[in-house]
């Protein structure tokens, strides 16, 4: 297998959201669960997502996972590399995005990498450097009180500077509207400033063409889906991959129960927990309980299994910000998240022992610990439930099981009865 990209995904959902432009702009494409093992068998691909979890771990540790997978996928030709990371841009002033980007820019000799978080389809847009999510500035939106990573800056230049080793400039809109040249010339300009990463706006797809091309010219990129589906048109439009149609097989029906979880505390996703009150059983758990010690599990277990033959149940830990900020203030923000992330693994566990071959998970770090604990080694792509958000079936694992994994702001407020409607 020659790769005509590799990508490596900070976390689990983001990789599924990138497999999904990628797949819809007409490569194929596969996700892989960490670096897959030499026995895992893929079908003959274009595009290797590497999901890793690592977007808020210690920044050494992102690094040195990073690189192993960079190293993977260049042993396997993909000549350019994009870095994955979310569209709000979610890291602290201690990384992870800059310590990554300058290892994996060292690692491959790039002069320039182009960093965009733009993702038009879901509203997220750059402009002057700054990030907007729909009409307003990320440090106005909901992103301001994530749980693990707050975004308080809307300034990427900034952002960025405070976590990289490199000097960050900025190619702007009216650079990147004179198109693939201009946005050349801008490069070398920086290049020749000792400029080693700028942030480019982008606000249209049309803009992530421009930036895709130019972008398919170097080695590394850093961004979110956008630059990807960018990078994905400039491959098929230079003939480099020849564009292919997604795969029916993916989705194929495996039926049997199905369930919901939700750790991410989005508003995106409390509103869409709210409508699926009106059409599902729903379990909230005690977060204090989890945090004391008591088995949350065991009792979302016990109320679940019951209820499964009867049609799909959601379990969710999700509390609105100032419920959030009350619990990590009585047992610190890493654990109170590790734990509930823990808690949703146990549960998730119990539920596929208990027959649940269909699975929807909300939250990226939610995600990453349920597919964790599943063991499941990668995913094919198959039809879009939402934008960013395919629907996915388990490879490598006994049995056929279709899951959804879905970034916490992604989806309509009908999202859950969305995605089981199409996970037959
Ligand atoms: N009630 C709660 N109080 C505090 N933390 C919680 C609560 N429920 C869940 N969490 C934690 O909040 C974090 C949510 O992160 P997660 O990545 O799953 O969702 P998200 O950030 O909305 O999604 P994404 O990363 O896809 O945007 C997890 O660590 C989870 O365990
Ligand atoms: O880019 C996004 O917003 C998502 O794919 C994601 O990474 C959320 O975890």
């Amino acid at each position: 297998m020659t790769l005509a990209l590799g990508c490596i995904a900070d976390d689990y959902t983001g990789a599924s959201d990138l497999a999904n432009t990628l797949t819809r702009a007409g490569l194929r494409t596969v996700q892989t669960i960490g670096i897959p093992a030499d026995d895992l068998a893929l079908p003959e691909v274009d595009a290797v997502v590497v999901s890793l979890k690592s977007r808020s771990i210690e920044a050494g540790l992102a690094v040195s996972r990073s690189r192993a997978a960079e190293k993977w996928l260049r042993g396997r030709g993909a000549s350019h590399v994009l870095f994955k990371i979310c569209s709000t841009f979610d890291s602290t002033d201690a990384g992870n995005i800059g310590p990554v980007m300058d290892a994996l820019r060292a690692d491959c000799g790039e002069a320039n990498v182009l960093v965009t978080p733009a993702f038009p389809e879901t509203g997220r847009t750059v402009y002057q450097g700054n990030l907007f999510v729909g009409a307003v500035p990320l440090n106005e939106s909901p992103l301001k009180d994530h749980p693990l990573n707050p975004m308080r800056d809307s300034n990427l230049v900034r952002v960025l500077a405070r976590q990289s080793k490199t000097q960050i400039g900025l190619v702007d809109l009216a650079t990147v509207t004179r198109g693939v040249e201009a946005v050349r010339e801008r490069l070398a300009e920086l290049a020749g400033e000792g400029i080693g990463a700028a942030i480019i706006d982008a606000v249209f797809d049309r803009d992530l063409e421009t930036i895709g091309r130019v972008a398919a010219e170097h080695r590394l990129s850093v961004g979110a889906s956008g630059i990807g589906l960018g990078l994905a048109r400039a491959l098929v439009s230079t003939g480099k991959v020849k564009s292919a149609v997604a795969s029916s097989e993916a989705g194929a029906a495996v039926g049997g129960p199905a369930a919901c979880l939700a750790g991410s505390c989005s508003q995106a996703t409390l509103k869409q927990i709210a409508s699926a009150e009106k059409i599902m059983p729903v379990l909230h758990l005690d977060p204090d309980r989890i945090l004391t010690g008591a088995d949350e599990a065991q009792r979302a277990l016990d109320w679940a299994r019951p209820r499964l033959a009867e049609g799909p149940v959601l379990i969710a830990s999700s509390s609105t910000p100032d419920q959030v900020a009350a619990l990590q203030a009585r047992h610190g923000r890493d654990a109170a998240g590790h734990a509930i992330e823990q808690t949703m693994a146990d549960i998730a566990e119990g539920l596929v022992k208990a027959g649940v071959r269909r699975l929807v998970v909300a939250g990226g770090e939610t995600s990453g610990a349920v597919v964790d604990r599943l063991r499941i080694p990668g995913f094919l792509v198959g039809v879009e439930i939402a934008a960013g958000v395919p629907v996915l079936r388990a490879v490598g694992v006994e049995g056929d099981m279709l899951l959804a994994l879905k970034s916490g702001n992604f989806g309509g407020p009908e999202f859950f009865s969305d995605a089981l409607g199409l996970m037959r």
